[in-house]
């Protein structure tokens, strides 16, 4: 894995929207051959589509063909309704940038068992962009979930209805008890993956997702077996690794991006 470190959150979105601007530019897409991008929604990402939405205005990035697979969804509100991933997702990308409307997808009670299939009819998820929950959940695979798993139904955790209540005014009873995910494995079985996290709250996610065993426990544990992983973090979210550990990540990045000094002994 790589760790990419930036001093802000402003700095970790503008390295992962800039990234990704460079990987769909890199990959030349078509309409025959589309770039697919797996999509999170959440307070993480919003820097990013504010980013991307920009690269957009400006000429940089096109997302003409680009197919979106969203990674999750409430169940029991409306896609209308204003805390819907599907509204926030048009919010904050889809309706500010050049995408067809028929190349977004999000996973829904009626579409959930041919998702993992309709992500395959388009060759597979070429980069997929996660958070993680300060539980350590990626998507919606909450403490317990299979690593194996693919796009179904679950339960939302204490934790993660507490931790979102924030988006419905503080009221715990106004949180969705359920949602459509998908699997850990339909994170893993993308080319390409990067997470986003910032803050002090995701600072033992980080350092389960660096650090810890793999469990299922931390699902977002599982991306330690991901061919190609990269985790975007500000400091403050590093601050449950060890220094040792901090030291080394800066350091070979320093050194891959051609600014490092000779590498200390650890
Ligand atoms: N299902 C979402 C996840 O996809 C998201 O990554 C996580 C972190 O959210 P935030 O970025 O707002 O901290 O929480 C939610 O429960």
């Amino acid at each position: 894995m790589r760790l990419i470190i930036r001093e802000t959150k402003k700095q970790t979105s503008q390295w992962v929207a800039e990234y990704i601007v460079h990987r769909i530019n890199e990959f030349r897409p078509t309409k025959d051959r589309p770039f697919v991008l797996g999509l999170p929604t959440g307070s993480s990402p919003e820097q990013v589509y504010a980013n991307l939405v920009d690269f957009y205005r400006n000429g940089k990035v096109s997302f003409k063909h680009v197919v979106t697979f969203n990674m999750d969804e409430y169940v029991g509100i409306p896609t209308s309704h204003p805390q819907s991933y599907h509204s926030f997702m048009f919010k904050h990308l889809f309706q500010h940038v050049d995408i067809p409307p028929n190349q977004i997808h999000l996973p829904s009670l009626e579409n959930y068992s041919e998702y993992d299939n309709m992500i395959a009819k388009y060759g597979g998820i070429e980069l997929f962009l996660c958070g993680v929950g300060s539980d350590g959940h990626i998507a919606f695979n909450e403490p317990g979930s299979s690593l194996a798993s693919k796009t179904r139904v679950k339960t939302l955790t204490n934790d993660t209805i507490v931790a979102n209540a924030r988006f419905f005014d503080g009221n715990i009873d106004a949180v969705p008890k359920s949602a459509v995910t998908v699997g850990v494995k339909t994170v893993m079985d993308a080319r390409e993956v990067i997470l986003i996290a910032d803050g002090r709250g995701k600072a033992e996610a980080v350092r389960q997702a660096v650090e810890g065993n793999i469990s299922h426990v931390w699902t977002v544990t599982a991306l330690q077996m991901h061919p190609k992983f990269i985790m975007a973090v500000d400091e403050v979210a590093t601050e449950e690794l060890r220094v040792k550990t901090v030291k080394y990540f800066k350091d070979i990045e320093g050194a891959s991006a051609g600014l490092g000094k000779p590498r200390p002994k650890l």
